[in-house]
């Protein structure tokens, strides 16, 4: 099924460490499945013994297992481990933790620890934060999961030949953005287990979170890989110029030439979202030239520079357009691969609505606390504006004292005990997903910024849907005792879930995501859209063009067949 080249079939052959190094569509991820069968098929693991696989993100992990599914059979697969550091890191801590921290280790989900650390916007002064939670109430961030394993590695040689027992043979994806407390905890692995790692310097973008470009150097000089350099092999998008023009944007070549199957749209700069109408007009029609192959399974990622523009993009996907002549822009069915702290912190408001609703019990203060949680928390690892900040004292501020300044800040107040008078007052029928939106819905006539967030937010929440665990777990509590009473907890359980769940999502139809969402996937057709607004640029900060190269190369080399990039007509991507 595969071509595999003499240079690849050496690293099949060869054991120790392996550093294999390649351009995108190179076919690092392949051979290193391939590897893993090679391995496992060749006898020399024992029983309990796996080989493991571990990548940064779930989504990427979904793709390599849709990906291992082709190239291994099912005895094979099983005695493959795919997972994400998190959530390997995390199984880890969980059940070793305690040689760590005197205290019961629970884990701070990403959505309670934004509201948490809202305060704190040096990030110096975050990590004081994220070590005091984690010693005085041994409470666990994300971002300690990988500095604690390594930590415990070190300290306990028991556990340390535990794991490298089980995991002979270690791949590591997309090294080039591993940080330092990943090396670190990477760095312990490799004491025992053979490491293969899979690199591309110049898809490192993820700077922001400590990837180095020093890391792989480290690698060789820690660890004296034998080294695989696949090139500019190309097997994604073979017979096109995408991976050319990739690796041109890096050097600049690119500029002012002509590639196959990349074409570059300068589009008319027009008031509000009718600047979008170009975009989805080709999607349209990359969605009918798709299916005019009668493939059975197709995709197209619409890649966007930031989130806001990532959501401005989805809404206007997602409603029809008419146009005065008669014409229509219809409705585009798409996933949005969203943030997920604005949406997981909205539907703890929503459930704590609907629990406290179902027994006529909905209080103003604790609407109030959920709704300065959602304020503080909803960017994620951002910290929230100077205003929201403000808007969330003086609330905070309102519980304590009953008394609030201005009008549009009363005006929440009023809207907030309108709705929590609703909110008492709606009839619960049981069928959880009709009572979610009923109560969702009572936040649509809010004027107020804050409260309309937390609807839009909503709106984004794939939790829910028939069949899901959250869904049957609210069912089965009003089954049980008529009320919604546990909702808030349910729901704060199915999110750190989801979390950790290795995601079996494919990546077909329509997927709008930012370009960093994009890393490790491949899709038919990418479309890759600048706004005309400074946060909405690739190249958004002229002390970052390198960082907007390489980031505009990983989105544009996701794609098999055809590339389109769009840019302002004035003003357009200096990039290009
Ligand atoms: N030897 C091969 N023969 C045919 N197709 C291949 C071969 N190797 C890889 N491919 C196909 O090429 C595509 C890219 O391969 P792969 O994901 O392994 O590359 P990669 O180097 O990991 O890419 P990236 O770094 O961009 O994520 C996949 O669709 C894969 O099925």
């Amino acid at each position: 099924m595969f071509n595999i080249s003499d240079e690849k079939r050496k690293v099949l052959d060869t054991t120790g460490n392996l550093l294999v190094i390649g351009g995108p569509g190179s076919g690092k991820t392949t051979i290193a499945l391939l590897k893993a069968r090679h391995i496992i098929e060749s006898g020399v693991l024992q029983n309990e013994q796996r080989v493991l696989f571990l990548s940064f993100a779930r989504s990427t992990i979904s793709r390599v297992e849709q990906h291992a599914n082709i190239v291994l059979s099912k005895s094979i697969f099983n005695r493959l481990e795919i997972n994400t550091y998190h959530s390997f890191t995390w199984a880890i801590l969980k059940s070793h933790g305690y040689l760590l921290c005197s205290k019961q280790l629970r884990l701070l989900p990403p959505h309670e620890a934004s509201a948490r650390l809202a305060d704190y916007d040096k990030d110096v002064d975050k990590k004081l934060e994220i070590n005091r939670l984690f010693k005085e109430e041994g409470l666990v961030h994300f971002d300690l999961f990988a500095r604690m394993c390594a930590k415990l590695l070190a300290k306990s040689n028991s556990l340390s030949i535990l794991i490298s027992e089980t995991y002979p043979t270690i791949i590591l994806d997309e090294f080039q953005d591993t940080n330092a407390d990943e090396w670190a905890f990477i760095t312990q692995l490799g004491k025992k287990s053979n490491l293969i790692v899979l690199a591309d310097a110049e898809q490192r973008i993820y700077d922001f979170r400590g990837a180095d470009p020093a890391r792989i150097g480290q690698f060789i000089a820690t660890f004296h890989p034998t080294t695989f350099d696949f090139g500019n092999e190309n097997n994604r998008s073979n017979g096109t110029d995408i991976v050319q023009f990739g690796n041109d944007l890096l050097t600049g070549e690119n500029r002012h030439k002509k590639y196959k199957n990349v074409q570059f749209v300068y589009y008319p700069i027009r008031k509000g979202s009718a600047q979008l109408i170009l975009l989805k007009s080709a999607i349209i029609k990359a969605c009918e030239r798709l299916k005019c192959e009668d493939k059975q399974e197709w995709s197209i990622a619409v890649l966007l520079p930031s989130n806001s523009l990532m959501l401005a993009v989805s809404d206007f996907l997602e409603r029809t357009q008419r146009f005065t002549n008669g014409a229509i822009l219809p409705h585009i069915r798409h996933e949005v691969a969203i943030e997920t702290a604005g949406p997981s912190i909205a539907a703890v408001l929503i459930a704590r609505l609907i629990e406290h609703g179902s027994t006529k019990q909905c209080k103003l203060n604790q609407l109030l606390i959920d709704l300065c949680e959602h304020i503080r928390g909803r960017r994620g690892d951002k910290p929230p504006s100077k205003s929201d900040l403000a808007i969330s004292e003086s609330l905070v501020g309102y519980i304590k004292t009953g008394k609030i300044r201005g009008t549009k800040r009363q005006a929440i107040i009023d809207e907030c005990n309108a709705i929590i008078n609703n909110c008492n007052s709606l009839e619960y029928t049981g069928e959880v997903a009709s009572d979610w939106i009923k109560v969702r819905e009572l936040l649509l006539d809010a004027s107020s910024d804050c409260i309309k967030q937390v609807k839009l937010d909503a709106n984004y929440l794939r939790l829910l849907h028939r069949g899901s665990i959250l869904n049957s777990s609210l069912s089965e509590i009003w089954r049980r005792y008529d009320n919604y009473i546990g909702a808030a907890d349910a729901v704060k359980n199915a999110l750190t879930q989801e979390h950790f769940a290795t995601s079996t999502k494919t990546w077909t139809g329509v997927n709008v995501m930012t370009i960093h969402k994009a890393k490790g996937k491949e899709f038919d057709e990418v479309i890759i859209y600048e706004g005309s607004f400074p946060g909405q640029r690739f190249v958004y900060n002229e002390g970052k063009t390198e960082q907007a190269r390489l980031n505009l190369r990983v989105a544009v080399t996701r794609a098999k067949r055809n590339a389109i990039i769009f840019t302002p007509q004035v003003n357009s991507c200096s990039l290009l």
